[in-house]
């Protein structure tokens, strides 16, 4: 369903080009989980960004179902975004002018796809249920993330994109959330590509594939 073929991506800095993603490849199925790992600065969040089609690479070729994003222009890319992506990130990026509920429906509107039952089930099971009217400031960081994770889940997207979505909370409501939300990535039948640093938030994903010098691989240990 996405597929990286032989991607390189540098940046340019004062000391020259910074090759970051040298020839990776990789093959995510529908439904399926992969955790990325790697050094800090080793070029995960460049990864993840390219496979949302935030940025593109300087060669290589990634296919999201079938399609060449590179083939897309940027209001094509956007919509593929909105249609077929959820993107949570370890700052919430919440609305602050909408409240709990207006926050939680507002990619499903965004992507043509409200399910009711589906977004009642998502507010029961993130516990959020009795907070819908609050907005963003009033609610704890787990709540804002669960709320996040909520948003981006109500379109029942093909594939969740997560970078660090753990990274702000403490180890225990860390580890609640991301329970939640990997249940919740399977029930929604969404694939699941999540950057992280720790091997126990990566152990229960199908995969773990770790970034080491620009290459992807199995990690070693
Ligand atoms: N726009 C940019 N211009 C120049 N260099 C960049 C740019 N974005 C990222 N980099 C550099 O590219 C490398 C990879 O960055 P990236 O954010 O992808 O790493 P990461 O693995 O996600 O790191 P972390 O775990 O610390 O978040 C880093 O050395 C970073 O400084």
């Amino acid at each position: 369903m996405l597929k990286f073929h032989q991607v390189h991506k540098a940046y340019t800095t004062p000391q020259g080009p910074l090759r970051v993603l040298d020839g990776v490849d990789m093959d995510l199925e529908k439904g399926q989980s992969l955790a990325l790992m790697g050094e800090s600065g080793s070029g995960k969040s460049t990864l993840l960004h390219l496979a949302a089609g935030l940025d593109l690479p300087d060669a290589g070729k990634i296919t999201f179902q079938g399609i060449s994003i590179a083939t897309l222009d940027e209001p094509g890319r956007a919509r593929l975004r909105r249609q077929s992506l959820g993107l949570v990130f370890q700052q919430f990026h919440l609305v602050p002018s909408l409240n709990a509920s207006d926050n939680l429906r507002l990619q499903a509107r965004l992507a043509g796809r409200e399910n009711p039952s589906w977004t009642r089930h998502l507010v029961e099971r993130l516990g959020l249920t009795g907070l819908e009217r609050r907005y963003p400031e009033q609610l704890s960081g787990g709540q804002q993330q669960r709320l996040a994770i909520g948003r981006a889940l109500a379109p029942r997207p093909a594939l969740l994109l997560a970078d660090e979505p753990t990274g702000n909370l403490d180890e225990t409501s860390a580890k609640d959330v991301l329970t939640l939300m990997l249940e919740l990535v399977q029930e929604s039948g969404s694939a699941l590509l999540l950057v992280t640093h720790s091997p126990q938030v990566a152990a229960p994903l199908d995969r773990c594939l770790k970034l080491t010098r620009g290459h992807l691989a199995e990690p070693t240990a």
